[in-house]
Parts: structure tokens; C-alpha cells; sequence
């Protein structure tokens, strides 16, 4: 890594607040670019460019923005999934100890996986067909080698009981089930281990609206049960507000915004957040809930190369001038909130007015 890139002063380890579970600081994930015969990198996707952000032990953090704006690359990057082209990651053990992630090798990150799982998308595709639930669910176990195979039948019992699923179950394959109780068997196979940190990536946008409710009823009863702490990945902005403690909004690459989530509704400050919740249907309850129409406009640039200035000027409505030359940094502003607009004050973005 050239030295200038490195040159920001990183916090050290112990610094991390002591309720904070998980920091990422200044992290980037560039993708090469590969191009003829010889692959040569001839270019960039910078698929996370710059981002930091603390996760707190209890909380769900909800991380919105169009698709692909970065989100999946976060939680995958958080998790070691993929080795970070810049940055750090630190992580509270549960002996309170803080670790830099970014610095294990892949045996240690191994270790550090028992504590940290990921949910993923599509039930049917992320479940071997060809396992069943006791294998599927007490894999992680085996792998970890924790318990004889008395102890891990009888663990995956437990976890099919705590998931809402027969405990009988145990010998049957996954074709036999429905896409919410797939998406059931992740989540025991998720907490076989113990985690405290999960995350979900768009965990039950597969599924229709009622057996998506009732997951999530399920993942925020398990949250209290076991202090669980989740980064909740989705583009559905209905389902952040409901289950968020706090939101990040994502667009190339950046955190455009953060703020505890009664704030981002009640008032967005910045113009990608509006623009977000313009295009999602409100229900109206109480027939006093207002919203600003914005429509989205164009598309999300490439970013490969993304526009220079505020990267999300050409398709901002309030675009200024030096919103095409000068980048804003990720700022903070009152409330524990952060925007990364150089007019987010000037602006009176409506958001939601109750
Ligand atoms: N393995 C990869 N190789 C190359 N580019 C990638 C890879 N994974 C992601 N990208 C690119 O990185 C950017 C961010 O992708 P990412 O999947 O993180 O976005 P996202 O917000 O999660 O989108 P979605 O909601 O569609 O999953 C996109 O431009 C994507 O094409």
C-alpha cells in the first residue's frame, strides 16, 4: 500500500468505544479491472471507498441504498469474506478484548467467525440440498469441532426449537420446506455457534411480505434473547425503519448519511436520502403523513469511475456548482448524526412531517 494511502491517523485498538462491537475505519475495497488474454488490470471498481462506521452491542444497524452501492461488499468485508484493499476493522471478543480483524490471517479469522455469521438472501440457493438439517445445522459445530455427535444432535434440536421449527424435523432435507422455514434453518445454522454479531444480508427479501414479517419478528425476539448485535443489509426502506436502531445510507461506495433511525425519517439530510424515501409508497394511516415527491433521477454511476465532486451531483436536484469540483466529507451535525452534503443545512428536505 503506498504511504500516502496509509497516512490517516488510524485509532488504535483500544480506543474503541467500550459499547461499540464492531468499527469499521477508512475501509476500501477496490475490485482489478482484468481485461485480454494476459488479464491485465486495467482499472478499478471502487466498491467501497472511504467508508467508517461503529455498530453498538444490542443494536441493528440498517444499511440502505440502491443496488450496488456497496452494501454486501461492507458486510462481506466485515466478515473477512474478502481481504480489504485498505482499512481497518475492529472487533469486541467476548472476553471484551478488541481485535483488529484486518490483521488476522485466515486460520485466526477462522476462530473469530464463531462469533460473527452472516444471513443471506435467497433461502433456496444458500442451502445445500443435499444435507439435512442436522448436517446443515450442526455443520458450523463440526467444523469448530465443538461437541461429540450426541451433543451436536441434541444442540441442532435445541436451535430448530428456538427457530420455530419441529425439533422431529432433524432427519429431513430442505426441498421438504417452505422459503420462510429455509430461511429458519439458516438462522439456527447462523447461532449454532454463538455469535454476537450477525449479518443479514437482504435476509428476507425472497420471501412474501407476511412470512417476511414474521422472520423478523423472529430475528428481533432472538436479538433480545441472546444480545445479539445485526448489520441489516436491504433496500427496503419499510422494513430499515421498522427494525433499525440506527441507519446508514449508502450510495457508490460512500456513506452518504447515518443518524439514529426516528431522525432519518422524520427528516433526511441529505438529498440521496430524500430522493430514497420519495420513491417508496407511503402508507398513510392517519392520513397526516406527508412526503415530498422527489423521483430518483437517472442511474447510479459506474463505479469504476465514479463523477468527480460529490458523487452523487448528477442526479441531485440542489446540485451547486462546487457539488461537480469539491467532494464533502462525511461530516458530523447535531443529533449523532453524520451527512456527507456541503449544503445539507441550507437544504429543507422534508422527509416525513407528522
Ligand atoms: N466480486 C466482485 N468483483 C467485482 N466487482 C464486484 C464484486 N462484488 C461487487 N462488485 C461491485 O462492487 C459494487 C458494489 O456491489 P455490492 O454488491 O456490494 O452492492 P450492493 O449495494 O450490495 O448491491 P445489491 O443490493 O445488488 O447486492 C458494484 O459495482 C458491484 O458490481
Amino acid at each position: 500500500m503506498p504511504e500516502a494511502a496509509m497516512s490517516h491517523s488510524t485509532p488504535q485498538a483500544g480506543e474503541m468505544p467500550e459499547d461499540v462491537l464492531i468499527s469499521v475505519r477508512r475501509l476500501k475495497k477496490y475490485f482489478p479491472i482484468q481485461a485480454g488474454w494476459m488479464k491485465k488490470t486495467v482499472g478499478h471498481i471502487k466498491a467501497i471507498d472511504d467508508v467508517s462506521l461503529d455498530i453498538r452491542k444490542g443494536e441493528t444497524f440498517g444499511l440502505v441504498g440502491e443496488s450496488g452501492s456497496g452494501k454486501s461488499t461492507v458486510a462481506r468485508l466485515m466478515l473477512r469474506a474478502y481481504d480489504l484493499t485498505d482499512g481497518q476493522i475492529l472487533f469486541r471478543g467476548g472476553n471484551g478484548e478488541v481485535i483488529d480483524l484486518s490483521d488476522l490471517t485466515d486460520r485466526q479469522m477462522r476462530t473469530m467467525r464463531r462469533e460473527m455469521q452472516m444471513i443471506f438472501q435467497d433461502p433456496y440457493s444458500s442451502l445445500n440440498p443435499r444435507m439435512t438439517l442436522l448436517q446443515l445445522v450442526g455443520e458450523p459445530m463440526l467444523i469448530h469441532g465443538v461437541g461429540s455427535q450426541g451433543e451436536i444432535r441434541d444442540r441442532v434440536a435445541e436451535l430448530l426449537q428456538v427457530v420455530g421449527l419441529r425439533p422431529e424435523y432433524i432427519n429431513r432435507y430442505p426441498h421438504a420446506f417452505s422459503g420462510g422455514q429455509r430461511q429458519r434453518i439458516g438462522i439456527a445454522r447462523a447461532l449454532a455457534l454463538n455469535p454476537s454479531f450477525i449479518a443479514a444480508d437482504e435476509a428476507v427479501s425472497a420471501l412474501d411480505v407476511s412470512v417476511a414479517a414474521q422472520n423478523i419478528n423472529l430475528m428481533q425476539d432472538l436479538q433480545e434473547k441472546f444480545g445479539l448485535t445485526y448489520l441489516f443489509i436491504t433496500h427496503d426502506l419499510g422494513m430499515v425503519e421498522h427494525i433499525s436502531d440506527r441507519v446508514g445510507v449508502m450510495y457508490l461506495g460512500r456513506l452518504m448519511e447515518t443518524a439514529p433511525t426516528d431522525q432519518l425519517f422524520a427528516k433526511p439530510l441529505h438529498p440521496y436520502t430524500e430522493a430514497l424515501m420519495a420513491a417508496v409508497p407511503q402508507p398513510d394511516p392517519r392520513g397526516n403523513r406527508t412526503r415530498k415527491r422527489v423521483p430518483l433521477k437517472g442511474e447510479i454511476a459506474n463505479a469504476a469511475n465514479p463523477p468527480k465532486g460529490c458523487t452523487f451531483h448528477p442526479r441531485c436536484p440542489y446540485a451547486q456548482p462546487v457539488c461537480g469540483t469539491d467532494e464533502p466529507a462525511l461530516r458530523a451535525v447535531a443529533g449523532g448524526r453524520q451527512v456527507r452534503c456541503h449544503f445539507a443545512e441550507e437544504l429543507t428536505l422534508t422527509g416525513v412531517t407528522t
